[in-house]
């Protein structure tokens, strides 16, 4: 297999995320969970996306799980990594977008990396190096609240370099604007100064299809789905890409089985689909403070709610509260031992549902999705079609289970009614 572009990313629902746009964007791609046993059989692709969980690790560990995936992916033909990372830039001070982009810079021989989580299909925009969710300012939206990095600066140069060793860039929007020369020539001045990344802003598609035709031979990349929309459409463009039969109705065969919602994000938009998916479905709305002091029990009460019920129609059981409850669990038992904890039980409960016959399967949250791929021990995904932006259906490769669909929802992703949505494209 050698493959035209790879990608490590930094949590599993963001590497479907990719998955889905580079797929969109013509190129075909399938989804490993971490590096592949050389057994396993994977479809011949134009693109690799490794799943990592290493948002949320301290850093040295980051860079050295990013560092070995690379040398993975160079060793199948990548001329490209992307670093993906969440177009948010959920990280904290200490976190990892800093440490592995500069890890990989290093390996590529150095230069500037160009660093951009723009994605402007789910309303995320840079300009002037400033992040905007939907048109807030990143510090003033719902995810100066989220349970594991809270984000409160909107400034990624300022929130990059407290990550990073070199100084932070700028690749602004009136040089995006004039073209791929102009940003390369950018890079270069920005290389003579001495730095080692640069924030790029972009604000539509075609911003960022100037960044794709700009990092073409370019070694490495840091971004979110819309840097990949920017590298598939050049990558498309430049004739590079083999035409190859579109997989993604194969990927979506039926497979039968019972259907389950697992929820552990606590978003808002995840919030919102519960509450509609409520009026339609049973719900079962977990205790999670029980998830902590007597989760065993709490467990079993949920499979036995589950096991009335999954015989008939698709359930949902969910930790998923409101920012309030949230920092009051854990200003009570501390922030990393609650989100662990819930995150065990949830992929506990989701893996007995699976040997109880669920052979469909959503998962609603970026760690709660890592934890519940690794319980269930599925080593890659073939990518199907699109639920809603950043969310794809996932068809399961080489699990012991049995093939499987899947849809792992980041927390702010999909519109009010996408549980149904996504049910009624999982048969
Ligand atoms: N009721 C709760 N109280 C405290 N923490 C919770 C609760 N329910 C879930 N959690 C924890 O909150 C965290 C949610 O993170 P997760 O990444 O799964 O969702 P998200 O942040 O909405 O998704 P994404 O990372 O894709 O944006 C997990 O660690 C989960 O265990
Ligand atoms: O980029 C995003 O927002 C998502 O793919 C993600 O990474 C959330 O976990």
């Amino acid at each position: 297999m050698s493959i035209l572009l790879g990608s490590i990313a930094d949590d599993y629902t963001g590497a479907s995320d990719l998955a889905n746009t580079l797929t969109k964007n013509g190129l075909s791609t399938v989804q490993t969970v971490g590096i592949p046993d050389p057994s396993l059989p994977l479809p011949d692709v134009d693109a690799v996306v490794v799943s990592l969980k290493i948002r949320s690790v301290v850093a040295d560990e980051a860079v050295v799980a990013a560092s070995r995936a690379e040398q993975w992916l160079r060793d199948r033909g990548a001329a490209h990594v992307l670093y993906k990372i969440c177009s948010t830039f959920d990280s904290t001070d200490a976190g990892n977008i800093g440490p592995v982009t500069e890890a990989l810079r290093d390996a590529a021989g150095g230069g500037v990396v160009l660093v951009t989580p723009a994605f402007p299909e789910t309303g995320r925009t840079v300009y002037l190096g400033h992040l905007f969710v939907n048109g807030q300012p990143l510090d003033e939206s719902p995810l100066k609240d989220h349970p594991l990095n809270p984000m409160r600066d909107a400034n990624l140069m300022r929130v990059l370099a407290r990550q990073s060793r070199g100084p932070i860039g700028l690749i602004d929007l009136a040089t995006v604007a004039t073209g791929p020369a102009a940003v390369r020539a950018r890079i270069e001045a920005l290389r003579a100064e001495g730095a080692t990344a640069a924030i790029a802003d972009a604000i539509f598609e075609r911003d960022l299809e100037i960044l794709g035709e700009a990092l073409l031979d370019a070694p490495v990349s840091t971004g979110a789905s819309g840097l990949g929309l920017g590298l598939a459409r050049a990558l498309v463009g430049s004739g590079r890409v083999p035409s190859r039969v579109d997989t993604t109705a194969d990927a979506v065969r039926p497979v039968g089985g019972h259907a389950a919602v697992v929820a552990g994000s606590c978003s808002s938009a995840t919030l919102r689909q519960l509450a509609i998916a409520e009026q339609a479905m049973p719900v079962l709305r977990l205790d999670p403070e029980r998830l902590l002091t007597a989760a065993p029990d709490e467990i079993s009460a949920a499979l036995s709610w589950a096991g009335e019920r999954m015989e008939t129609g698709p359930i949902i059981i969910a930790a998923s509260t409101t920012p309030d409850a949230v920092s009051d669990l854990q200003s009570r038992y501390g922030r990393e031992i609650s989100g662990r904890a819930i995150e065990a039980a949830t992929a506990t409960i989701a893996a007995e549902l699976v040997a109880r016959g669920v052979r469909r399967l959503i998962v609603a949250g970026g760690e709660t999705s890592g934890a519940t791929v690794d319980r269930l021990g599925i080593p890659a995904f073939l990518i199907g079609p699109e639920i809603a932006p950043g969310v794809p259906v996932l068809r399961t490769i080489g699990n012991s289970q049995g093939e499987m669909l899947m849809a792992l929802k980041s927390g702010n992703f999909g519109g009010d009614d996408f549980f149904a949505t996504a049910l009624a494209m999982m048969r």
